[in-house]
């Protein structure tokens, strides 16, 4: 996943209002029929917030739009992984809609945990073969994505009046029975008391669902269902399916945001809370944080001669002969110490060879906090690494010259690896799933790198591999470069 301030993937059911909501924060436009989604759709935007110190400040807020058709669940499961915020949505005039949201949280979560905790739905990572059996690990910082859910369609049914958005039932009118008004258990006060007929738009689900529709016809439909939707929640003057919205917020602590595609009521505001309430835990996460004593200080990089002293004879040959020379001389003069590629017309000359180690065995290396605020995540080992064996490639989307500047306006990515002087990696998906490891976890340190990367770059292959035996708990890092840290903060770790 990309690197947003605030990273959010939006979940729900086909049909429920999902991509009429981004379309319209995206360009404050209402796209009736907006096509379905195929797989994920993506979206960014720059946001105003404020601050926990009350300062306002510009946020980039990335939306993963993820398909809510039964063929694409996986895909959609695995946006999920290093998602800040999780947008369950749901079609405010359906109680299908609604019974399918929360199935959504329950179930196509297979991996994950659900926990309530200071007022907000965590998502955990379950550690083990299975939820039956797993042991259940809530890990303290990442990846805790916290769960908000949003009303879809909102203009078509009543809403809170005070406010649009309920934050465990607290900003909604009072609803019967809510869980801390002494009504039992969360799970016995999930919507029980709310009646099919409330949610007029079941039959349209259903016949979505059959895809036979002709088109005109399902248009014509919808828009009867709204004009007996609009009626019917006049009628019934408050809403009572808003009764299991406010206790299933309540019961679960999930903040309740009600928006309207279709007005633009309730769409930006939407999306700053959840902005706004993910950088406020970060922030008290930093905070408590600073206050604990550090596991690892970090010192300021000393300064080091870059290891050129065996690249004297090739680079001399070079200047006198051009790069074949110098391949030829440099193979000669070092063998096998030195990996040699002509790539581009550049003699690309690195230290080492390519390992011939054991590759790495499933859940020898963990990804999870470094407790230091400032570097995130690192790679551990789980057991010893032998030296020499190899840890993976560096994967990611391939981006050319072009492409790379159109995403990385400033040429900074944090998440990328140049192969050449056109061709990067951009190791979107991964960053942020800790489940399982990636070399986008390994952080960098020249003093104490364990770990070393091989270049093909005609193969456009960046590998990584152990230069020694790494023992259990040590943390894996290798030496990004120079060039990486260039107009950047670099610390060397002790
Ligand atoms: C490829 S990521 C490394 C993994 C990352 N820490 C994570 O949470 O997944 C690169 C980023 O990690 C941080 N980082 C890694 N090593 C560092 C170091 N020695 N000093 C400062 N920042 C470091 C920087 O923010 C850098 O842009």
């Amino acid at each position: 996943m990309a690197r947003f301030d605030v990273n959010i993937v939006v979940i729900g059911d086909a049909s429920c209002g999902k991509s009429c909501l981004l379309q319209r924060l995206l360009t404050n436009r209402f796209v009736a029929d907006s096509e379905r989604t195929w797989g994920t759709e993506f979206g960014a935007k720059r946001i105003a917030v404020v601050l926990p110190d009350g300062s306002q400040r510009r946020v980039s807020i990335g939306v993963w739009d993820t398909s809510g058709y039964p063929r694409f669940h996986l895909t959609s499961t695995r946006f999920l992984a290093g998602a800040h915020a999780i947008l369950a949505c749901w079609d405010a005039t359906s109680r299908r809609s609604w019974d399918s949201l929360r199935a959504w949280v329950r179930q196509r979560l297979p991996l994950q945990q659900l926990l309530l905790n200071d007022g907000h739905l965590y998502v955990g990572t379950l550690v083990g073969a299975s939820a039956g059996d797993a042991v259940v690990e809530a890990r303290e910082q990442e990846p805790a994505a916290q769960v908000f859910l949003a009303a879809c369609k909102s203009d078509l049914v009543e809403r809170p009046q005070q406010a649009q958005r309920g934050h465990g039932g607290s900003a909604a009118p009072p609803a019967e029975g809510l869980p801390g008004t002494g009504s039992g258990s969360p799970a016995q006060s999930l919507g029980v008391s709310v009646e099919v007929e409330h949610w007029p738009s079941l039959s349209r689900l259903q016949q979505e669902e059959e895809e036979q529709e002709p088109q005109q016809q399902v248009q014509q439909q919808q828009q009867d269902e709204r004009q007996a939707a609009a009626k019917a929640a006049a009628e019934r003057g408050g809403g009572r399916g808003r009764a299991a919205v406010d206790q299933y917020s309540a019961s679960t602590g999930a903040s309740v945001l009600w928006t309207s595609a279709r007005t633009g009521e309730g769409v930006l505001e939407c999306f700053q809370t959840i902005a706004q309430e993910v950088l406020q835990r970060r922030w008290a996460q930093q905070q408590q944080a600073q206050q604990q004593p550090q596991p690892r200080q970090l010192q300021p990089a000393r300064p080091q001669l870059p290891p050129l002293s065996g690249m004297l004879v090739p680079a001399a040959a070079l200047l006198l002969g051009g790069p074949l020379l110098a391949a030829a001389v440099a193979k000669a003069a070092l063998g096998d110490c030195f990996h040699l590629e002509l790539h581009r017309g550049r003699l690309y000359v690195q230290a080492g060879v390519p390992s011939t180690g054991p590759p790495l065995s499933p859940g020898a290396v963990e990804v999870r906090p470094t407790g230091v605020p400032a570097l995130g995540n690192g790679a551990f080992a789980a057991q010893r690494i032998p030296a020499g064996t190899y840890l993976g490639d560096y994967t990611g989307e391939l981006l050319d010259r072009p492409a790379f500047f159109a995403r990385y306006p400033n040429g900074v990515g944090d998440f990328t690896a140049a192969v050449d002087d056109e061709w990067a990696i951009d190791a979107v998906r991964p960053v942020g799933d800790t489940a399982t490891f990636h070399p986008v976890h390994l952080n960098h340190s020249r003093g104490r790198a364990n770990v070393r990367r091989h270049y093909a770059r005609a193969a456009r292959r960046i590998s990584f591999f152990a230069t020694r035996d790494v023992q259990p708990g040590e943390e894996l890092l290798y030496d990004y470069g120079r060039a990486y840290w260039r107009g950047r903060e670099q610390m060397e770790l002790p």
